[in-house]
């Protein structure tokens, strides 16, 4: 279970104090408007951004002592974050070894996740050879393909059309009946996830102001709110 406890951060412009709690093998889904701290809560977790107070834990380990690296996550930023000098495999193969020398049985599964992705042919082409959608996906396959147990996914599909958007999220999905992970994906558009997020977490003004089962949180008392922020953006 991934558990955030008033989890405090203080900028000039901009204050937050998050608490959430995610059960294991979840997808849970956040929306809010922009600007609303969906990013910032991602980047927490991932250990880039430090509360000044609070508690935060993933199957009862405090990430809060741990660095990013040695934290059990792996995360695509809206950025991908791509090496631009490394092809497309070799950038997913960071995700098993970072000294990217990968035993055959590794190799293999490079090419099937290249070609899950639906970038099968693509392992040579380094990222700026690549349109923005196909680089997403390539991020994707490099946070799928490694062992952690709790994946985030900050908006990974903004340039995707909505079938393809669609058919990535069902791979996020499939990967947890192979595995069991956790992820906490920030996306726009509910319709996205629906039948196959568990949870959905509405964060606005830097706190999470709901959080529960998607129809619960769609049709609750922050209904409009919420499809205002979805309108907005
Ligand atoms: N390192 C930082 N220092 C100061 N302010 C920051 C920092 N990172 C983010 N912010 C501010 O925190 C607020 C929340 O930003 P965040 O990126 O988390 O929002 P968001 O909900 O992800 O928005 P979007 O949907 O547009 O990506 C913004 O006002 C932003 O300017």
């Amino acid at each position: 279970m991934l558990v955030i406890d008033k989890c405090r951060l203080t900028w000039p412009d901009f204050r937050a104090e998050y608490s959430l709690t995610v059960e294991a093998g979840t997808l849970c889904a956040v929306i809010g408007p922009s600007g609303g701290g969906k990013t910032t809560l991602l980047h927490m977790i991932a250990g880039f951004e430090k509360p000044e107070s609070g508690a935060l834990s993933f199957a009862g380990q405090n990430l809060l002592r741990l660095e990013p690296a040695e934290r059990p996550v792996a995360i695509v930023f809206q950025d991908h974050n791509l090496f631009p000098h490394l092809t497309a495999a070799q950038n997913v193969a960071l995700g098993i070894r970072p000294s990217l020398r990968l035993r055959d049985v590794e190799e293999r599964l490079v090419v099937d996740m290249l070609e899950a992705v639906g970038l099968k042919g693509f392992g040579s082409r380094k990222p700026g050879e690549m349109s923005g959608g196909q680089r997403q996906r390539v991020a994707l396959a490099r946070a799928l393909i490694s062992k952690r147990p709790l994946i985030l996914l900050d908006e990974p599909f903004s340039s995707l059309d909505p079938g393809l958007r669609r058919s990535m999220i069902q791979l996020v999905d499939e990967l947890r009946r192979k595995r069991p992970v956790t992820i906490v994906m920030t996306i726009h558009t509910p319709e996205d996830v629906a039948g196959l997020a568990e949870q959905m977490t509405f964060v606005a003004d830097g706190k999470v102001l709901a959080s529960g089962v998607p129809a619960d949180i769609l049709n609750g008392p922050l209904a409009s709110r919420i499809a205002d922020s979805i309108s907005e953006t």
